[in-house]
């Protein structure tokens, strides 16, 4: 780095291996050295500057970033990229885009719904973007409830077509991004009808916009659906509307790995469940988890050099005023989001190898373990992005005034980052999910049927109902049996509190929609054991490097004890720990954030962002932070003149008749 290091007395306080930290976040060493030349790559690159981006108008903003994305292309072909490559490259360009639902969900279903003959024929005009790809799934009448939506795919046997067809206004597409103005296909979800007969929502590749001048293909009438929340941000994808009229497509384009239509328009079952046509959705859920905790350690990145470099009272004697990161409150509202940004990257990792797994096994036909992976992208999608977009606004006030400004970084990285909580799938109708996975787990316990995977631990119910927290001092919380009996005993007993309450209902369906902001809390409980357990067991591997599985058991523990003080009433009301062993939890968690202290900087440091890829001010490497912000506040437009337009037309007019009136 060059120039004066202002954060340097803080780096010298580091007790561990900074380096070493920095492939644990990154997953291992090749992902580390990968994805840190992909983020040089872009930063050195003038073509992928970010600056005054939040100022563009929308036509501007849009056209920008389709520049940038086909800067992108460029380079990836120049510099023969893989696959991997690519994916980071994009990362960093760090502006959402078409791009994202070609390469995130487009390509993606097509793998995953298409047969053998239609991935050979479809993939590599999308690896080549010789077409573009959108996923149009969410209707305006329609998002959360699928087998609600109105479009229809009609077989007409005598062409051997289907007939795409938006019946109602509410059944026009309304969202996909990418839809808007740029791709040329999309996955459209449609309601099958052959012979008469309906068979249910299913995927099918059309066609939008000729190949040859972009235009829509007659029948179709497509835009985008306007201005979203926040300036730059989110509105630098063109999400989009999307009506067809008896818009006619080949039978082979029907996605047809569930469910295939013969010449005759006979459907016949394939062995995979029905419910592999919802499949792209849990693989991009499960990245949701991982982009989760890239977003939280932005924000906790900025909030936590900031807190370093900002100092606020203290000095009786004309010294050193005290850093903010120094005031306990701080710490208790900051080192929980660093423990957090940790936590949700080894439950990432983790869903990600469960997912891998589980397309391994659908290989083989073992459809054993989807309903678990179902239920854990989508709770841990709903826990960690909810988590996220509440911790960004938290590290903006925790940077006080200076975070509202754009400089910081902190409002455009909330305004792209919250629509995750709605975004495949709104965060309480996927907890809504995970509570009927263990609703059914619950009830299936008395039949002998065993639990496994991240249920396992309701098979020992009888014990966790029984068990007593043997916690008599603050140290006794630092053990990680000690930690996960308490969650998994307040999971299982507000599980079977929910299930013994449902039984009381004649009709279960009423039940568990009078029943329902209930369960959700039973989900989260679900959730948090699931992250709480994936950390511990992160920490039994053999981790490398000076210190560094010290700093992890801290954030461990620091991420479990703030959950129990801030779920406290779960623990106690179930009875899970004592009001003193809650007080011992809290005695413990302060101890911790002094230990942390020393090291915050240090464990920002390891998420190895350059300060192209943070965009801000408050949270650069340098800690230079006063005099980049005067500089940058010359930089806004209402500062080209001394005197703003519209003075000689609305101010001096107003003050000259002020003057005229007191002369009165
Ligand atoms: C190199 C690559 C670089 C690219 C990087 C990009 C990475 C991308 C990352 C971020 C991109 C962000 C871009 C965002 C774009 C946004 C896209 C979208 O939003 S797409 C639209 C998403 N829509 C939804 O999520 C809708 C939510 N609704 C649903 O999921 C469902 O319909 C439902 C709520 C689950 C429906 O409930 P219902 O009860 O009606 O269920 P049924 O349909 O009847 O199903 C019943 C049984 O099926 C089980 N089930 C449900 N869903 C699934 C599933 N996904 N998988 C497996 N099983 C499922 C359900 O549990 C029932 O089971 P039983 O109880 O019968 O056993
Ligand atoms: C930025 C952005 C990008 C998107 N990109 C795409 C895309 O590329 N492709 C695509 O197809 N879609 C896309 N979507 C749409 C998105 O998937 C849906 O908005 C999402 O699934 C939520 O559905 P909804 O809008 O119908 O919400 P609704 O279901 O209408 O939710 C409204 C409220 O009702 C509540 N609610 C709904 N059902 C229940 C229930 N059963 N029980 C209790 N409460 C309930 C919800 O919790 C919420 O509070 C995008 C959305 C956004 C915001």
């Amino acid at each position: 780095m060059k120039g004066v290091d202002h954060l340097a007395h803080e780096r010298n306080k580091t007790e561990f291996d900074v380096d070493a930290m920095k492939i644990v976040w990154a997953g291992s060493r090749h992902a580390f050295e990968l994805s840190d030349r992909m983020a040089r790559l872009v930063a050195s690159d003038p073509a992928f500057q970010k600056d005054g981006r939040i100022r563009l108008g929308r036509k501007e903003l849009f056209k920008n970033t389709l520049r940038k994305a086909a800067h992108a292309w460029k380079r990836i072909l120049e510099l023969h990229l893989t696959e991997e490559e690519a994916g980071w490259l994009r990362n960093f360009v760090d502006e959402p885009s078409f791009t994202d639902l070609h390469w995130g969900m487009f390509v993606p279903a097509i793998k995953g719904q298409g047969t053998d003959e239609q991935q050979q024929k479809w993939l590599p005009l999308a690896y080549k973007m010789q077409i573009i790809g959108s996923y149009a799934q969410t209707e305006l009448g329609h998002g959360s409830n699928v087998q609600g939506l109105e479009t229809t795919a009609t077989f007409d046997p005598e062409t051997d077509e289907f007939v795409i067809h938006s019946p109602t206004l509410t059944s026009s597409k309304w969202w996909p991004g990418g839809l808007g103005k740029v791709s040329t296909h999309a996955i459209v979800y449609a309601r099958l009808i052959t012979n008469g007969q309906e068979h249910g929502v299913h995927g099918f590749i059309v066609q939008l916009r000729s190949l040859d001048d972009h235009m829509p293909i007659p029948g179709i009438t497509i835009g985008d659906i306007g201005m979203k929340f926040g300036n730059g941000a989110y509105n630098t994808m063109d999400n989009g509307v999307l009506t067809f009229d008896h818009i006619r497509i080949p039978r082979n384009q029907m996605l047809m790995r569930v469910l295939q239509v013969t010449r005759e328009g006979k459907c016949v079952k394939s062995n995979v469940p029905r419910q592999l046509i919802y499949g792209t959705m849990v693989f991009v859920r499960q990245t949701i988890v991982a982009d989760a905790s890239t977003a939280l350690a932005r924000a906790v990145c900025i909030a936590t050099r900031y807190s370093a470099v900002r100092r606020q009272f203290g000095s009786q004697d004309g010294g050193m005023e005290t850093q903010v990161i120094d005031y306990k409150t701080q710490q208790s509202r900051l080192f929980p989001l660093l423990a957090s940004a940790y936590a949700f990257r080894f439950v990432g990792e983790w869903l990600k190898w469960l997912y891998t797994d589980v397309t391994q096994r659908l290989q083989a036909n073992d459809f054993s373990i989807l309903p678990e992976a179902h239920a854990c992208t989508a709770g841990l999608k709903s826990l960690t992005t909810t988590a996220t977009a509440d911790a960004i606004e938290e590290c903006r006030k925790l940077c006080g005034g200076h975070g509202y400004l754009c400089a910081s970084g902190l409002p455009e990285l909330f305004a792209v980052y919250v629509p995750a909580c709605t975004y495949e799938g709104d965060n309480v109708v996927l907890l809504l999910q995970v509570a009927r996975f263990l609703m059914k787990t619950v009830s299936q316990l008395g039949s002998g049927k065993k639990p496994v995977g991240t249920t396992a631990y309701l098979g020992r119910v009888q014990d966790l109902l029984q068990c007593c927290c043997d916690v008599q001092t603050a140290e006794d919380w630092l053990k990680p049996s000690v930690v996960l009996e308490a969650f998994e005993a307040r999971s299982a007993r507000m599980c079977v509190a929910r299930a013994q309450n449902l039984s009381k209902f004649e009709n279960p369906e009423d039940g568990f929609a009078e029943l329902s902001a209930d369960l959700v809390e039973a989900s989260v409980a679900h959730c948090q054991l699931i992250v709480v357990s994936k950390f511990i067991d992160k920490l039994q591997q053999d981790i490398p490097g000076k210190g560094v599985n010290r700093q992890l058991q801290n954030l461990c523990y620091i991420y479990a004890l703030n959950l129990l003080h801030k779920y406290l009433g779960d623990f106690l009301s179930t009875g899970c720990i004592t009001p003193k062993q809650a007080s011992l939890a809290n005695d413990q968690l302060r101890s911790l954030y002094s230990q942390i202290r020393p090291n915050a900087i240090a464990l920002v440091d390891a998420f190895n962002y350059t300060d192209h890829y943070l965009g801000s001010v408050l949270g650069r490497y340098d800690g230079n932070v006063y005099p980049k912000l005067y500089e940058e506040a010359w930089k806004d437009p209402l500062n080209d003149s001394v005197v703003p337009d519209g003075y000689h037309e609305y101010i001096h007019p107003m003050l000259k008749q002020q003057l005229r009136n007191a002369r009165l």
